[in-house]
C-alpha cells in the first residue's frame, strides 16, 4: 500500500509480474534480475518486495519503446535507457525499460533496474559519481552498489533495516 504520511514514501511495497518482457534475454534472467535489482534497497531498508501477478501491485515493470501511454516515450536506442514514476498510486512506482536498448552485456539490466528502484522508492538524482542514483548509466561494481549517500538518503525516507 501507500503511506500517505506526507512524505512521498511506501508502507510495504510489492513488484508486480513483469508485464511486457524484453526479447534479449530469457523472461526468467529478467525476472531474476529484476527481483535482484528490488533487494539492493530492499537490503538496506525495512522494505520488504513481494512478487505479485496482479496488475494493480505498486510497481508495474515493463520493456516498451517510444510513445507507450504516459507524457514520456522514449527516444530509440541509446539516449533515455529507462524512467520510474516515485511512490504514489496509479502511476506511481511504475519502471519502464526503452527496449530499444540491447539488454544483454551491452546496457546491464541488473544496474539500470537499481538505479529505476531508487527512483521508484522515492530517491532523486546524486551529483556524486559513485552514486548509484548518478543521472548517467557507469559501469559499476555489482557488489555493493549502494553508496554510503544511498543509504543515509534511504534511510532518510525509510529508516534503517532493523535485525532481525
Ligand atoms: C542512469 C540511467 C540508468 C537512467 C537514466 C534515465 S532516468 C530518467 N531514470 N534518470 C539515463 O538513461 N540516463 C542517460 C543520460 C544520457 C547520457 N547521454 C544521453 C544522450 C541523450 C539522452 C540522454 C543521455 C549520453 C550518451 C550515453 C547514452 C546512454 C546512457 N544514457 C544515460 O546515461
Ligand atoms: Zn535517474
Amino acid at each position: 500500500e501507500y503511506s500517505d504520511q506526507g512524505s512521498k514514501r511506501w508502507t510495504k511495497t510489492r513488484c508486480s509480474s513483469i508485464g511486457r518482457y524484453t526479447s534479449d534475454m530469457a523472461p526468467s534472467t529478467v525476472d531474476h534480475l529484476i527481483g535482484s535489482a528490488l533487494n539492493v534497497w530492499g537490503s538496506a531498508s525495512p522494505l520488504t518486495f513481494v512478487r505479485s501477478f496482479s496488475h494493480n501491485a505498486d510497481i508495474m515493470v515493463d520493456f516498451v519503446t517510444r510513445e507507450h501511454g504516459d507524457s514520456y516515450p522514449f527516444d530509440g536506442p541509446q539516449g533515455t535507457l529507462a524512467h520510474a514514476y516515485g511512490p504514489g498510486t496509479g502511476i506511481g512506482g511504475d519502471t519502464h525499460f526503452d527496449d530499444d536498448e540491447v539488454w544483454t552485456t551491452g546496457i546491464n539490466l541488473y544496474l539500470v533496474a537499481a538505479h529505476e528502484f531508487g527512483h521508484a522508492l522515492g530517491l532523486s538524482h546524486s551529483n556524486n559519481p559513485e552514486s548509484l542514483m548518478y543521472p548517467t548509466y557507469m559501469k559499476r561494481n555489482q557488489h555493493n552498489l549502494l553508496s554510503r549517500e544511498d543509504i543515509l538518503n534511504l534511510n532518510m525516507l525509510y529508516g534503517r533495516r532493523t535485525k532481525i
